[in-house]
């Protein structure tokens, strides 16, 4: 497994290491020995999968204190556009945003730490999501940013008409009104 660094400290991307022949493919999608010595201790306990249509962001979310959540995730088909927004307080990067491009094609994961909010659009026909969280879903404690603030300015790859988000991400609160400066 390769490990990138992006222009955000802390989240990097992991490549794993693929083998390939004529029945197919077979890569470690998941190794804890791996993960730790080249990226850190994380200790996983909850695996999310969700499946999405062309247009449809899901974000930008996050959980509040003491319930943050660190994330490892993988497009599994298709294709999104993977965008993660840092909330650290104390970092260089505060309120900048880091976006990856993660597929079924360049089977790219994404480490994200606590103290961001991720969300992703969906560029591709069909996609099906994979993650892996440090924390539980903590129902009551969920934080989110409008997609669209324009303070944080993302392109999020897709035409605005095409977007396609909840009506719980649509009611989300901008970077400033969430972060008190
Ligand atoms: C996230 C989550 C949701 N749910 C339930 C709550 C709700 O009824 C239903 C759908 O939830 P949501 O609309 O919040 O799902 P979704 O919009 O896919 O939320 C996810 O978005 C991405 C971008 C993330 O980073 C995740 O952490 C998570 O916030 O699933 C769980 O039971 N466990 C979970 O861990």
């Amino acid at each position: 497994m390769n490990v990138i660094e992006t222009a955000i400290e802390g989240v990097v991307i992991l490549e794993p290491h693929l083998f390939e022949d004529t029945r197919g493919y077979f890569f470690e999608s998941f190794s804890q020995r791996d993960f730790e010595e080249k990226v850190g201790r994380v200790n996983f306990v909850q695996d999310n999968e969700s499946k999405s249509f062309y247009g449809v962001l899901r974000g930008l979310h996050y959980q509040l204190a003491p319930y943050e959540q660190a994330k490892l995730v993988r497009v599994v088909k298709g294709c999104v556009w993977d965008v993660n927004v840092d909330l650290r307080k104390d970092s260089p990067t505060f309120g900048k945003h880091v976006a990856v491009e993660l597929s079924e094609k360049n089977k790219r994961q994404l480490f994200i730490p606590k103290g961001f909010a991720h969300g992703f659009a969906v560029l591709s026909e069909e996609v099906i999501f994979q993650y892996k969280c440090d924390n539980y879903y903590t129902p009551g404690q969920e934080g989110g940013i409008r997609f669209d603030d324009p303070e944080l300015g993302i392109d999020w790859r897709i035409p605005q008409k095409d977007i396609l988000c909840s009506e719980k991400d649509k009611q989300l609160k901008s970077f400033r009104e969430s972060f008190v400066f």
